[in-house]
């Protein structure tokens, strides 16, 4: 039997970082929701006892380093699973982007895993699992658009967004989660983003409103760190996105844009000076 999960990247409306805590990761409120790009993966078993990944990606580790390696062998580990299995990731999603292709990925593999395997583990039980692999793991397992509370595990199903287009700039840099939240000051903010005015715009549907109540803490920290970052912003507002924001701790920068003739001058603008630039649509629940 060979099964297929899709694994779609996330973005995040709002993204609000409450305090520091002592096991080195901070208390945070966000509006998480996914868009239509995916990674595609297959699973196979196989007679001997391993774990295989492979990928058309020539820049991913294909060893316990990947997140769906580490998701296998938590099923295994936990479930006492002794059969192996092969893995191929189509990645889609770009890596290290703030779109949270690995943990989606991770995701998809304990979703994939709990059906090829007969494992019948309820959902709210792959999300305690997915937490172990990172924290936005839990949020790609239900997918659909959510609040996130605790570093990222607590989750709250709420209205999806507006339909809408979504694009998505990424630069050619890299940027470190842990660096982001390291450099992070909570005093030094201006202002907060407001997860209940976001929860409004979205049970409204009110596009308009939506555009106008993205937030990001982390924002600021990385657009210091990279003007390359700032300058997409810009540039994307200039040409026309009615919102923008970045993804997670960046450096992916995305806009929302509510009509189709906007799409192709976003577009063609953004591709002169960033190679990596992707149209979607935004994933309704
Ligand atoms: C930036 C976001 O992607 C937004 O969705 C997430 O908050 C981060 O999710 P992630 O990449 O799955 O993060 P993890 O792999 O769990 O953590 C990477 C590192 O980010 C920092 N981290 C992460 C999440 C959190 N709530 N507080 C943190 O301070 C920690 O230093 C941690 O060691
Ligand atoms: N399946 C995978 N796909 C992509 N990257 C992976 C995978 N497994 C492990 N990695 C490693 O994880 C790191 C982060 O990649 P990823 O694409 O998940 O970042 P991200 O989109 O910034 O995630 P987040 O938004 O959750 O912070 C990369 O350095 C990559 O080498």
């Amino acid at each position: 039997m060979r099964i297929y999960e899709k694994a779609p990247a996330k973005i995040n409306l709002v993204l609000d970082v409450l305090s520091k805590r002592t096991d080195g990761f901070h208390e945070v409120e966000m509006i998480m929701t996914m868009v239509d790009l995916a990674d595609r993966l297959e699973m196979e078993p196989l007679d001997r006892d391993a774990i295989i990944i492979s990928s058309q990606a020539g820049y991913i580790p294909l060893d316990e380093k990947n997140l769906a390696f580490q998701a296998a062998r938590l099923l295994k580990d936990r479930y006492d699973v002794s059969q192996g299995v092969y893995i191929h990731l189509d990645k889609k999603i770009p890596v290290a982007a703030g779109l949270a292709g690995g943990s989606s990925d991770a995701a998809a593999t304990l979703r994939g895993l709990n059906r090829l395997w007969q494992l019948n583990i309820p959902e709210q039980e792959l999300c305690t699992l997915g937490a172990e692999l990172g924290s936005d793991v839990p949020f790609c397992v239900t997918g659909g658009t959510a609040i996130a509370r605790g570093r990222g595990e607590k989750l709250e199903v709420i209205a999806s967004p507006p339909q809408c287009w979504v694009v998505l700039a990424k630069p050619p840099i890299n940027v470190s989660t842990a660096d982001i939240y390291g450099k992070f000051r909570l005093h030094e903010q201006r202002e907060r983003p407001s997860i209940t005015q976001m929860r409004q715009a979205l049970e409204n549907k009110s596009f308009a409103q939506m555009c106008t109540k993205l937030g990001n803490s982390l924002e600021n920290v990385t657009l210091q760190l990279y003007p390359e970052v700032k300058q997409l912003k810009e540039s994307m507002i200039k040409l026309g996105a009615d919102g923008v924001l970045m993804s997670g701790s960046g450096p992916t920068v995305f806009g929302l844009v509510s009509k189709e003739a906007k799409l192709a001058r976003i577009y063609n603008g953004l591709r002169g000076f960033c190679k990596e630039v992707y149209v979607v649509r935004m994933l309704s629940n």
